[in-house]
């Protein structure tokens, strides 16, 4: 699991570790972690070209020790100080190593092999001000790479929110633990590859703000057939979805739960859908319904209700017969609108994981979509509060948010991924998962891998469509489990 934290919790942590070290300790030590990443980058440090771009606080003081050690191993450093002050001791040090001070605007930054951006860390506010902006637009222009320190200038560390210019990092190198702006977009991609120098926080770090679960983690949490599984007790999934305008979504979304490993699925719509599934998945057990009416559709473990269902009285009266039952359901796409009129149906005792993209939960909030976009965490965890719901909101990175947890992201996606269809497909897999016994926040969490995953894997770094994001879902899964998917040794 990788966790992360915001500014506020890291520098608790830190304060409560300063006080048992020599001053400048925890400093030498993140220098020390900066410098040999940056040596890396470089590949060859000696006679090598870094440029610092320093700003007034402790963030410039990491860059300026690390511009120290990379100038003794003989790389020609150069600090262009943007701040109204700098810090003294790091620029005493790095002067004595040889390092240079230097104005903008000289060509170092469009010179160097390698920059260092130390402008501002986790005490920066606001959008960057100049001359830092500037200097970010600069290092973004340049041919070289960047490296942030502890966080992309520009990008708030606890939210990952970015007002304004921000520097767009190759390599993020993270003191003492990750900021929660690294995980989430849109910071997060302009991170880069993040690295995370241990600087002996760990043990005075409370409760992470977020946390992404690694294939491992994955792994262990989903459910496998075991030996005495039937059909049943594997998990029989309902899917409410698709209409007779809209016969695609009922497809890929019984398709992600046939393939995420569901025992049984059950298939309830009108006939133009139902003949599509019919053809699509035989395996499916499909009610054909003449009215809007569960009845004599059978004992399901999870409902999947709302892909391409309209919003009409029929979708209507679908969506509350789901809802009245007693198993957890799993609402997206048109069932959102739906519950964005009425928010009455949503009070159930059983629970409910909602899978809106931004615009779908903005209707459900009344944000602009746009805001939303900007500040994620924050309305993924409004949204689950306020509506008593587990939240899984859709985007390039996806957040799963339930109340008094930790915002669970995923950055398995890829861009590739926005198209048609594939959040059907993602509503079908978390489906299986919560049939087959998971909670929300699982379910939603290692749906989310599972369903970057396949797309990863259907992609390949070309365009994908929904049908082949969930055609790769058993191969993400083999990817994650290996052998021991059967829960038994594999077969010579
Ligand atoms: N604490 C520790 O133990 C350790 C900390 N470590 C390191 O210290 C970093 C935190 O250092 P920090 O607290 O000095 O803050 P930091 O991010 O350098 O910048 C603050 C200054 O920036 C300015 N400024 C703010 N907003 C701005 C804006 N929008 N646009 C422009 N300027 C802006 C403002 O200065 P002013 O403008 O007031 O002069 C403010 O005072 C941390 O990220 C990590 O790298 C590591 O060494 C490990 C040990
Ligand atoms: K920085």
């Amino acid at each position: 699991m990788r966790t992360a934290y915001t500014a506020d919790q890291i520098r608790a942590a830190e304060h409560r570790l300063m006080a048992r070290l020599p001053e400048g300790a925890l400093m030498q030590r993140a220098a020390s972690g900066l410098a040999a990443a940056c040596a890396t980058m470089l590949g060859k440090v000696y006679g090598s070209r870094v440029t610092l771009l320093v700003g007034s606080g402790d963030n410039g003081g990491d860059a300026l020790y690390a511009g120290a050690l990379l100038a003794r191993r003989g790389a020609r450093v150069e600090a262009v100080l943007a701040g109204s002050r700098t810090h003294e001791a790091g620029l005493e040090a790095f002067l004595l190593a040889g390092g240079r001070a230097v104005e903008a605007g000289t060509g170092t930054i469009e010179r160097a092999d390698l920059v260092v951006d130390g402008l501002v860390g986790i005490g920066a506010s606001g959008a960057l001000r100049e001359p830092y902006r500037e200097l970010a637009l600069a290092a973004d222009a340049a041919a070289a790479p960047t490296v942030a320190v502890d966080v992309p200038s520009g990008v708030d560390a606890s939210s990952g929110r970015v007002e304004g210019a921000a520097v767009r990092a190759a390599l993020t190198v993270t003191m003492g633990a990750r900021k929660t702006g690294l995980l989430v977009d849109p910071g997060a991609a302009l991170a880069g590859e993040v690295e995370l120098v241990d600087i002996g926080l760990g043990p005075y770090l409370p409760d992470p703000d977020v946390v992404a679960l690694t294939g491992a983690d994955v792994a262990a949490l989903l459910p496998r057939p075991a030996a005495e599984s039937d059909k049943y007790r594997r998990g029989v999934v309902g899917v409410v979805a698709g209409s007779d305008q809209y016969t695609g979504a009922a497809v890929l979304a019984v398709g992600g739960a046939l393939l995420a490993g569901a025992g049984m699925v059950r298939y309830a719509g009108p006939g133009e859908p139902v003949a599509q599934v019919r053809s699509h998945w035989p395996e499916a057990v499909i009610t054909e319904l003449e009215r809007p009416s569960l009845d004599g559709v059978g004992r399901v473990q999870a409902w999947v209700v709302g892909p391409g269902l309209g919003t009409g009285d029929w979708a209507r009266e679908m969506l509350a017969q789901v809802l009245a039952s007693d198993v957890p359901v799993l609402i997206d796409a048109d069932g959102l609108t739906l519950v964005a009129r009425e928010r009455d149906l949503l009070g159930r005792d059983a629970p409910v994981l909602v899978t809106p993209h931004a615009g779908e939960l903005s209707r459900l909030t009344g944000a602009g979509r746009d805001e939303i976009e900007a500040d994620r965490l924050r309305h993924a965890r409004g949204a689950a509060a306020d509506l008593g719901v587990t939240v899984l909101l859709k985007g390039s990175t996806t957040v799963v948010a339930e109340p008094d947890r930790p915002v669970r992201v995923n950055g398995t996606g890829t861009a590739w991924l926005a198209t048609g269809g594939t959040g059907d497909v993602l509503s079908g897999v978390a489906g299986a998962l919560l049939a087959q016994g998971l909670g929300c926040y699982d379910a939603g969490s290692c749906a989310a891998y599972l369903h970057g995953l396949a797309g990863r894997i259907a992609s390949s770094g070309a365009p994908l469509h929904a049908a082949g994001v969930a055609a790769a879902v058993p191969a993400a899964i083999r990817e994650l489990t290996g052998r021991e998917l059967t829960g038994r040794p594999a077969p010579r």
